[in-house]
């Protein structure tokens, strides 16, 4: 493992533009809890966060979810803490079965979709009678490889630009996921 630059890791911190402030961010998961409510309070859903990225968007939706499901995680990473994306590695599998059941899976991020396109097919592969996706943020491009079946997310909290950003369980590097907004790397000049 490479010793971590920890001036790298306060600079970019400090450079990064703010895309949207805490209070923002609340208010996305708030909708996004509304969103979810309406679709699935009457299915018990399990739900499963997508670790890490997902730790803090699915620990905060959980409780604003007033209706009965089962909660667990699965562990999967494409980026391995770097700012390009590889092939996916499965850390977890969901460890509750699904066989039957309406799945609800939450990340913090959805880029070019190939986490999410495999984690849903997975779901439907062990029987899931359906398979939602929520996500925090959506980012607009048009790089999706055409490889990939076109998944779109089901719940959006907020829409963002084209750029590598970290916080709300986003990482730079594997740190900042603890930062309180969403920000944007500021590419150097
Ligand atoms: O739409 P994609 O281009 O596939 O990228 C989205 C995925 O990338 C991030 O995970 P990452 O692989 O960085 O692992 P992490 O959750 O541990 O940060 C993020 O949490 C999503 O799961
Ligand atoms: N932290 C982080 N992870 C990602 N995974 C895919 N895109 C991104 C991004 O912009 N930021």
């Amino acid at each position: 493992m490479p010793k971590i630059d920890e001036e790298e890791i306060k600079r970019v911190y400090i450079q990064a533009d703010l895309l949207y402030s805490e209070a923002e961010v609340e208010q996305a998961i708030n909708k996004l809890a509304a969103l979810v409510t309406e679709d699935m309070a009457d299915k018990t859903p399990v739900v499963f966060p997508v670790l890490n990225g997902g730790l803090v968007v699915g620990g905060k939706l959980l409780t604003k979810l007033n209706f009965p499901l089962e909660a667990g995680y699965l562990h999967a990473t494409r980026y391995r803490n770097t700012t390009s994306g590889h092939s996916l590695e499965w850390l977890m599998k969901p460890q509750i079965d699904v066989k039957g059941r309406a799945v609800l899976i939450v990340d913090d991020i959805f880029d070019e979709g190939i986490t999410l396109t495999e984690i849903v097919n997975y779901c439907h592969a062990e029987g899931a009678s359906e398979v939602k996706v929520a996500v925090l943020v959506h980012k607009n491009h048009n790089r999706t490889p055409t490889a990939t079946p076109a998944l779109q997310a089901d719940f959006i909290g907020l829409e963002i630009e084209d750029r590598y950003v970290f916080g709300y369980g986003m990482d730079y590097k594997g740190y900042w996921r603890n930062a309180p907004g969403i920000f944007a790397v500021r590419e150097r000049e």
